[in-house]
């Protein structure tokens, strides 16, 4: 069976990872790196990216359809919500660590960065928590893979960049950072997780789906029930969070949505039962958009003028 990917070190790592485990399953598979054309226009940010982040797994996607490949594997917080009904996801892996990590160039802490200190991230939602938990730190756009990332904290272009700290763990980087508390940085829907995606009805798809995890994937299915009123269609600062609880009885439920500037933000913050627990999370979806939710959502679309983003829900 192939496995298709993407040629970054990230989804490389990603799709050699679910080869192992499909090996310890019996199952040989090969590598086919297909080239998006997220993967071309590096330069822009990458809500400004034509489709958004949604592209690079719409093209795998065409690339399955297409026969070429048996296997997908994605960053699941990069999945957009509405999913082709002959692609399923077979398999949600057990989760990696979902929370967001702060490197700085000298191991500085977040509390006590000089203000005025330059945060690089990528992410809309990242960058409006740090400027409402520190208004007093700048921060700037950062693109490119994580390597590209680190480098450039490196030759201090910046104090400190953010990251998801699962990116990380898979490339197998173990460096000292502070890892960000989901109750001031309620990370991205999905984040720490990833999807394998099969063609329905195919012998790909019932070795993938030996893989999946169920915990992972109830709190990621929640996390995504939490934002799905919110609208914006498109990378807005939305944060969500769910945690099942370790006797299995309970989510503990975070989700927020922020202005851009972090001076706004909505958040709800709850336990619910895991028995009826999607139910309770669509009315908490509910009361996160008559909390004014969808009206922050909306607003930060508009000031994301000269964009042009597809009609997906991309948060990060
Ligand atoms: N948006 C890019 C992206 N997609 C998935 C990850 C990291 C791995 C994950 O969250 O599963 C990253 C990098 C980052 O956010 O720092």
């Amino acid at each position: 069976m192939i496995i298709g990917t993407r040629g970054s070190q990230l989804a490389l790592a990603q799709a050699e990872n679910v080869a192992r485990l499909l090996k310890a399953q019996g199952v040989e598979t090969s590598l086919k790196i297909i080239k998006t054309s997220g993967d071309r226009f590096t330069d822009r940010p990458l809500h400004a990216v034509s489709g958004g982040v949604g592209a690079f797994v719409r093209e795998l996607d065409d690339v399955m359809l297409a026969g070429e490949i048996d296997i997908a594997v994605h960053s699941m917080k990069d999945m957009p919500t509405i999913r082709p009904a002959t692609l399923p996801t077979a398999a949600v892996l057990k989760r990696d660590t979902p929370f967001d990590i702060l490197l700085t160039y000298d191991g500085t802490p977040l509390d006590e960065l000089p203000e005025q200190s330059i945060i690089g991230t990528s992410s809309l939602r990242r960058a409006a928590q740090i400027k409402r938990y520190r208004p007093d730190l700048i921060t700037q756009d950062l693109r490119g893979n994580i390597d590209t990332r680190l480098r450039k904290l490196k030759e201090g272009k910046y104090d400190g960049i953010l990251l998801a700290k699962a990116g990380l763990e898979r490339l197998g980087w173990e460096l000292e950072g502070e890892i960000l508390s989901p109750d001031f940085f309620c990370p991205s829907p999905n984040q720490g997780t990833v999807a394998v995606v099969t063609r329905a009805g195919t012998e790909a798809e019932a070795v993938v789906s030996r893989l999946d995890h169920t915990d992972s994937r109830i709190a990621t299915e929640i996390e995504r029930i939490l934002i799905s009123e919110l609208g914006g269609g498109c990378t807005t600062p939305v944060g969500s969070y769910a945690e099942i609880t370790p006797d299995r009885k309970e989510i503990h439920v975070r989700a927020e949505v922020l202005s851009l500037d972090g001076e706004e933000s909505v958040r709800i913050d709850e336990f619910i039962p895991m028995l009826g627990g999607l139910e309770e999370a669509t009315e908490l979806g509910h009361r996160l958009v008559e909390m004014g939710g969808r009206k922050l959502a909306e607003d930060a679309l508009l000031q994301l003028s000269g964009n042009s983003c597809g009609p997906d829900n991309l948060y990060d």
